[in-house]
């Protein structure tokens, strides 16, 4: 099988030499992807110089070659700028499937499999209920910038036991470095970003005749040193009287185990955060986006809400009693999935993709495609409902359960039972306390929104900002949701 030629399916012309670079737009690759998946059917290529790119852009061809044969495609494409310069090859989303990954990955799984995160369910509560209490006391505020301050202020308590962000100023701080770091990676990951991704053999170019070198080596020593500083601040949480065990003091007790060493066990945590904010963040936006544009759907899941909770605040332990919900869950990540795609190096040859092609799955494409969903662009949380109503059911035979929007195979996201119980929360928090309507402008119309316009910062894309109204449902909501401090 690995002998035999390989068979690249057929893709955009390009051209000579250059190949598709051309063609790839520095935003929204997402789109430009589905269409190409229009032109040229659900699996085609792209090429650049010394490197093909094979897109899988139906639930099919992602599930046959991504889950199915998840062993040999669970690798990555060699990201030099961004993972061996910047990241001394310690973030684990940017490494190939080796023993570091699966040590790491061992890690991340004691602490957010899904017994595991039950854990944070006071805290992933708590934080839920402080976003309210800012909507409430902030009317009018931007949203995007509140919902990210939460999932980086839950996060941020379940690895560090770190004071929540609504409380605490300093952790602003904090979070303000590490948002730049961020910023930096994301720059690095995006395409022809820097050229030493087309011509590897300049990653042995001196400092002096490298700037891009220098500036990486020297972001990779200063950004190593802010994180183990942090990892070892967190170590020290319990001692210090914090209150929960955070994943941080959990995997310093059990990292030798696993072989892990603080440096990694360092980045993991750091990685966790990078991995689990923005995403959050902006699944609850597009959420509250939904309701706007989709009352009846806000009406109906009130309907769940009251019935099961009355005047009382949500708590995980409702989770099962709220099918509509979870289904509102699990369609916001299929409608406006945060992470467009997820990229795989190819790492052994089948007779159609051979060793060393990208395998790029389009999940915006898997997620919107009109065959398996008959009004893709439609939010109908229906589609993951039984008849009855009452229990969840699969779309289609080849949608896991996982929701798509958490990837595939081998590097299906860790965090997903930790960030599928957050949106749970906060989904549920919102919808029982506010009615979520438009703005209005002057002249008390409403103001409309942008609906396929997007922030695109490369590695994840979140709805373009929307003013929006958060009316309290309860007129003693204030008495009623948790204090901020
Ligand atoms: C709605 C929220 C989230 C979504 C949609 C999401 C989605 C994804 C996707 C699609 C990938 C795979 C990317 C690829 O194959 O290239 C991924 C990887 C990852 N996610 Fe998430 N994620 C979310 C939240 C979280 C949270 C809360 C955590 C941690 C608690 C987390 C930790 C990670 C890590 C560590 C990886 C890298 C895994 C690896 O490369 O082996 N994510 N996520």
């Amino acid at each position: 099988r690995v002998l035999r030629p390989s068979r690249l399916p057929r893709g955009p012309p390009g051209l000579p030499v250059l190949g598709n670079v051309l063609d790839i737009p520095p935003k929204g690759l997402f789109l430009k992807l589905d269409e190409w998946k229009r032109t040229h059917g659900d699996v085609f290529t792209l090429k650049a110089p010394g490197q093909k790119i094979v897109v899988l852009a139906s639930a099919k061809s992602a599930a046959d070659v991504l889950d199915k044969m998840s062993a040999p495609t669970s690798g990555r494409p060699r990201y030099i700028m961004m993972n061996e310069i910047m990241a001394g090859n310690l973030t684990i989303a940017g490494i190939s499937a080796n023993d570091r990954w699966k040590r790491c990955r061992r890690i991340i799984h004691e602490g957010f499999n899904m017994r595991a995160v039950d854990a944070y369910a006071q805290l992933q509560e708590e934080e839920s209920g402080r976003l309210c209490r800012y909507l409430l006391q902030n009317p009018g505020c931007n949203l995007y910038p509140v919902l990210e301050r939460t999932s980086c202020g839950a996060i941020l308590r379940a690895l560090y036991d770190a004071p929540s962000l609504f409380v605490s100023p300093k952790g602003e701080e904090k979070v303000h470095k590490l948002a730049q770091q961020m910023d930096a990676f994301m720059k690095a990951a995006m395409p022809l970003a820097y050229l030493v991704e087309m011509f590897p053999a300049m990653r042995h170019l001196p400092r002096w005749l490298a700037p891009f070198k220098a500036y990486g080596e020297d972001f990779f020593k200063e950004t190593n040193a802010y994180l183990e500083k942090w990892y070892q601040e967190g170590c020290k949480s319990k001692e210090e009287g914090g209150k929960s065990k955070g994943f941080v003091v959990a995997s310093e007790e059990t990292r030798a185990q696993f072989g892990v060493t603080a440096q990694e066990a360092a980045w993991v945590s750091a990685t966790i955060y990078a991995a689990a904010t923005e995403t959050s963040a902006a699944v609850v936006q597009a959420f509250c986006m939904a309701m706007l544009l989709y009352p009846e759907v806000q009406k109906k899941a009130k309907a769940e809400i009251d019935a099961v909770l009355g005047s009382h605040c949500p708590t995980l332990s409702d989770k099962a009693s709220m099918p509509y919900v979870q289904a509102i869950v699990k369609e916001t990540l299929r409608w406006r999935p945060p992470l467009s795609s997820g990229v795989q190096d190819v790492d052994y040859g089948d007779y159609t993709i051979p060793k060393g092609t990208i395998v790029i799955g389009s999940i915006w494409s898997i997620n919107h495609d009109a065959l398996t969903f008959g009004d893709p662009s439609v939010f109908r949380p229906e589609r993951f409902l039984a008849p009855d109503e009452k229990t969840q059911s699969r779309p289609l035979p080849n949608y896991h359960d996982d929701d798509i929007a958490y990837g595939h195979g081998r590097r299906l996201c860790p965090g997903r039972h930790f960030a599928n119980n957050m949106l749970f929360l906060e989904i549920a928090y919102l919808l029982w306390a506010f009615d979520i309507v438009h703005a209005k402008d002057g002249k008390g119309r409403d103001i409309d929104m942008p609906n396929l316009q997007f922030v695109d910062r490369g590695l994840t894309c979140r709805p373009a900002d929307f003013p929006c109204t958060f009316k309290p449902r309860q007129p003693n909501l204030s008495e009623i949701l948790p204090p901020i401090a």
